[in-house]
C-alpha cells in the first residue's frame, strides 16, 4: 500500500474538482476508466494502492465497479456520489458495506457545484462516517477554501444528497412552466419536509435535513441552472423527451434514476412522497401540468 497517498477515482466533473481541491495541500492522484490529460493521472491499479481513496463515479455504476475492480486492502475511502441504486433501491452505504468496513468509509455531502470548487470558491462540506477517525484523517487533506464538518448520520446525508436531486428536477419543471417564485418556494419547502419524512423511516436524523446536507444542498440545486438535475426539469417542462435531454446533457443527472429508487422504497414501506412520485410519473411521460393539478388537489 502507498501509505499517506491519496487518489480520486472517477474523472468526471466532481472527480476533477475534488482532485483540484485535494491537490492544494499534498500530491493527489486521479484515475478514470478512460485516460485523461490531467496532472498526476495514474492507472487504476496505482490509484487503488493508495491509502486514501475518493470515489466519484455515478451511483448506478458503483456496485458493478466495486465487484469488478475493488479489493479491500485496508484503504480509507470517501464516497462522493449522490444517488440511490434504482435497480434494487439499495443505499450506497449498504452496497459499499459488502466491500469496506464502516470504520474505513465516509460519505461527502453538502452544497458543492463542481464548477465552483474548481475555481477555488469557498464552500462547506460534511464528511459523514461512523468513524470520527475517517473524518480526522480526510479533513486534513481539504484546502483552506473548503470548511469541513463531521457527522455520524451516514444514512441521513445519503438520503438528503440523493433526494435533493429529484426535488431539483421538480423545481426545474416549476421554473420551466413559469409557475412563479411562490410556487417554487412552496415546492422546495414541501420537498424538504418530504425528504425528511422519507429519511425518518430509515432512522436518519432531522438535523441532517436542516443543515448543509439537506436544506443547504437542496436550496443550491433546486435554484440554479448550474444543476444538471434542475436542467432536466427545465427540459421536461419544455416538452423535450427524457432521451433527448440526457443526450444533450452528456453528464450524469442522478435524480432521474433516484426517482425510481425512491418510488420503489416509498411503495415498499408506504412512505408518503408526493413530489418524488410526480417527478417519477413525469419522467415516465406524464404531462407536468397534470402533475401540478394532482399535487395541488391531493
Ligand atoms: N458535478 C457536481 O457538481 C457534483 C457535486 C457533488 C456530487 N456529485 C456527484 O458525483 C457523482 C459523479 O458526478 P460527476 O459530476 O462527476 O458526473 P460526470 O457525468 O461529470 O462524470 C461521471 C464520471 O464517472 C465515470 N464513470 C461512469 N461510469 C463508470 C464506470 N462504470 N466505471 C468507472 N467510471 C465510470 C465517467 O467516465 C465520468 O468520468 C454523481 O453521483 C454526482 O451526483 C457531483
Ligand atoms: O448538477 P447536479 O444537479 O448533479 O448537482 C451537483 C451537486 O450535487 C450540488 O451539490
Amino acid at each position: 500500500m502507498r501509505k499517506g497517498q491519496i487518489a480520486v477515482i472517477g474523472a468526471g466533473k466532481w472527480g476533477q474538482a475534488l482532485h483540484f481541491a485535494l491537490s492544494f495541500k499534498q500530491e493527489c492522484f486521479i484515475s478514470s476508466r478512460t485516460k485523461k490529460d490531467i496532472k498526476n493521472f495514474v492507472d487504476l491499479e496505482y490509484a487503488l494502492s493508495c491509502e486514501y481513496l475518493v470515489i466519484a463515479i455515478p451511483a448506478q455504476e458503483i456496485r458493478a465497479w466495486l465487484k469488478e475492480n475493488f479489493k479491500f486492502n485496508n484503504q480509507k475511502v470517501l464516497v462522493a456520489s449522490k444517488g440511490i441504486e434504482a435497480s434494487s433501491g439499495e443505499f450506497l452505504n449498504d452496497i459499499y458495506a459488502n466491500f469496506i468496513p464502516d470504520k474505513n468509509i465516509g460519505f461527502i455531502s453538502g452544497p458543492s457545484f463542481a464548477a465552483e470548487v474548481i475555481k477555488a470558491l469557498p464552500c462547506a462540506l460534511v464528511l459523514n462516517s461512523k468513524s470520527k477517525d475517517i473524518y480526522d484523517e480526510f479533513s486534513k487533506f481539504f484546502p483552506d477554501f473548503i470548511k469541513t464538518y463531521y457527522s455520524k448520520d451516514v444514512i441521513g446525508a445519503e438520503i438528503a444528497g440523493a433526494y435533493k436531486n429529484v426535488l431539483a428536477i421538480a423545481s426545474g419543471i416549476c421554473e420551466g412552466l413559469n409557475l412563479g417564485k411562490n410556487a417554487q418556494a412552496s415546492l422546495i419547502a414541501r420537498g424538504l419536509v418530504e425528504m425528511q419524512r422519507f429519511g425518518k423511516h430509515f432512522k436518519a436524523k432531522k438535523a441532517t435535513f436542516l443543515g448543509l446536507s439537506g436544506a443547504g444542498d437542496l436550496f443550491l440545486t433546486a435554484n440554479s441552472t448550474m444543476s444538471r438535475n434542475y436542467r432536466v426539469g427545465l427540459g421536461l417542462a419544455q416538452g423535450k423527451s427524457l432521451k433527448l435531454i440526457l443526450e444533450e446533457l452528456k453528464e450524469v443527472a442522478e435524480g432521474v434514476q433516484t426517482a425510481t429508487a425512491i418510488e420503489k422504497l416509498s411503495n415498499k414501506y408506504k412512505i408518503y412522497t408526493p413530489i418524488a412520485k410526480e417527478v417519477k410519473l413525469i419522467l415516465d411521460g406524464k404531462n407536468p401540468k397534470d402533475s401540478l393539478k394532482d399535487l395541488i388537489k391531493n
